[in-house]
């Protein structure tokens, strides 16, 4: 177990297509002090994608020298590619008492929520239907066909998880949606306030 730090984790799942991405661009408007982990990906970038923005993109044995090396905090094979979170800067922004977000599978979900023993709180993202997902996976017009027939076959398997979370959230209408992230990302915040009960009942008490 890794020591107790001052941030809190904010852990967001869900298919390929729900929204992910598009939800945490519009709570960003409404939260501050948060830290994104940027993954490392053996994925090619998708037109518009900056190394060292929304991912860093590395070759397949780049990433084997990372986990050989013990660099991740998790890492998972998702759709044929290999991801992974590296630990330092979590340590780093969790020292610095962030909102540290990770947008991960649910495999890394598993993983973080168990080897971190900071407050974490989890949101799995769905769409209100498998149909909408397609629709929204065909209409970003980012990736094949294969790959779109991939990532919808593999959502089915992944939308089974949600119950491991601590919330849901269908991402029907955005601004609705957006709301609600922003509210579990608060809470998540003052959840830190706990971090603090000796001091708090010690100064109470006096
Ligand atoms: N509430 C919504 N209503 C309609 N379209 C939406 C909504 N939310 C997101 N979208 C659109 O759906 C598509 C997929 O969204 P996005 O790329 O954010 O998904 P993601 O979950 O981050 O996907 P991935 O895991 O593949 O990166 C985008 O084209 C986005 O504009
Ligand atoms: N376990 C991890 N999963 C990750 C990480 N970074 C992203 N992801 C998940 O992969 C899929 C596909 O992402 P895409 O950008 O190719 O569409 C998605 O579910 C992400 O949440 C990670 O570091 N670890």
């Amino acid at each position: 177990m890794i020591e107790e730090k001052k941030g809190a984790i904010l852990i967001l799942s869900g298919p390929s297509g729900c929204g992910k991405s598009t939800l945490l661009k519009e709570v960003y408007k409404d939260i501050s002090d948060y830290y994104f982990s940027i993954s490392t990906t053996t994925r090619a970038p998708r037109t518009g994608e900056q190394n060292g923005v929304d991912y860093f993109f590395v070759t397949k044995e780049e990433f084997e020298k990372d986990i050989k090396n013990d660099d991740f905090l998790e890492y998972a094979k998702v759709h044929d590619n290999y991801y992974g979170t590296s630990l330092k800067p979590i340590n780093k922004a969790l020292e610095e008492g962030k909102l540290v977000i990770f947008d991960i599978d649910v495999q890394g979900h598993e993983i973080v929520r168990n080897k971190l023993d900071s407050i974490v709180t989890s949101v799995f993202i769905t769409t209100p239907s498998l149909k909408v997902l397609e629709e929204r996976l065909n209409a970003r017009n980012t990736d094949s066909s294969d790959i779109i027939e991939k990532r919808i076959k593999n959502a089915k398997g992944e939308v089974e998880f949600f119950q491991d979370y601590d919330y849901l959230i269908i991402n029907d209408n955005l601004e609705i949606a957006a709301k609600e992230l922003v509210c579990i990302a608060n809470i998540t915040r003052i959840k830190t306030k706990l971090y603090e009960k000796d001091k708090i009942i010690s100064n109470w008490l006096n």
